[in-house]
């Protein structure tokens, strides 16, 4: 038993996992706390890479902050993060090498388009990581779901309450934040493969 068996076992099934209260409440306000102390040095959130970024709301509307595995204010969560990562390498034969995180904010009314974390066979993203900062009394009528497409057009709708852990495979599901009526805060990650050759 390590803690992690659902949620392996179900990314192992299906590529996707839900975990409601990974984080406690206590840890997802300290967390919250620790991304609302930053917030200035949040920045618009761009799509596309090198030549093609650009910054354009009405395709992704957050902010972001990319963090530091090692930062101290980010403990005991980067290891247990870290310990996940370590699960899937031997349950599932992953080789996750490292994971590469930002806090994200979507101001009310935000959203982000359907898209696909990895781009196409040139990225060593392998496994997308959202663990939802929000207070635990997020309700449907809030909005602000993650809308994962599973198959052809079926989808399934993630609430962003606090404390939830929502792990898939990067290459495999297309997915979108709905727009939400409040402040919807998120630490989003990647675990990575090592670049090819290395
Ligand atoms: O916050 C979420 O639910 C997903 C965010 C996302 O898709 C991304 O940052 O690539
Ligand atoms: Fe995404």
């Amino acid at each position: 038993m390590t803690g992690y068996d659902d949620v392996v076992d179900k990314l192992a099934r299906a590529g996707w996992a839900v975990q409601p209260g990974f984080l406690s409440t206590a840890e997802t306000a300290a967390l919250a706390a620790c991304a609302q102390a930053r917030a200035p040095r949040f920045q618009r959130a761009g799509v596309g890479r090198a030549d093609g970024h650009t910054v354009d709301a009405a395709i992704r509307g957050d902010s972001v902050l990319w963090l530091d595995e090692g930062d101290p204010a980010l403990q005991p969560v980067m290891a247990r993060l870290e310990a996940l990562r370590q699960t899937l390498n031997r349950e599932l034969f992953l080789g996750l090498a490292h994971l590469e995180c930002h806090f994200a904010t979507y101001p009310p009314g935000a959203r982000y388009q359907r898209h696909l974390d990895q781009h196409r066979g040139q990225d060593t993203r392998a496994i997308t990581l959202v663990l939802y900062l929000n207070p635990d009394d997020w309700r449907a009528e809030h909005g602000g779901q993650l809308r994962l497409y599973t198959a052809d057009e079926r989808f399934e709708d993630v609430q962003p309450t606090g404390g939830t852990l929502v792990l898939f495979r990067s290459e495999r599901f297309e997915h979108e934040v709905l727009p939400a009526l409040r402040e919807r805060r998120s630490l989003t990650g990647w675990f990575r493969r090592r670049e090819a050759g290395l």
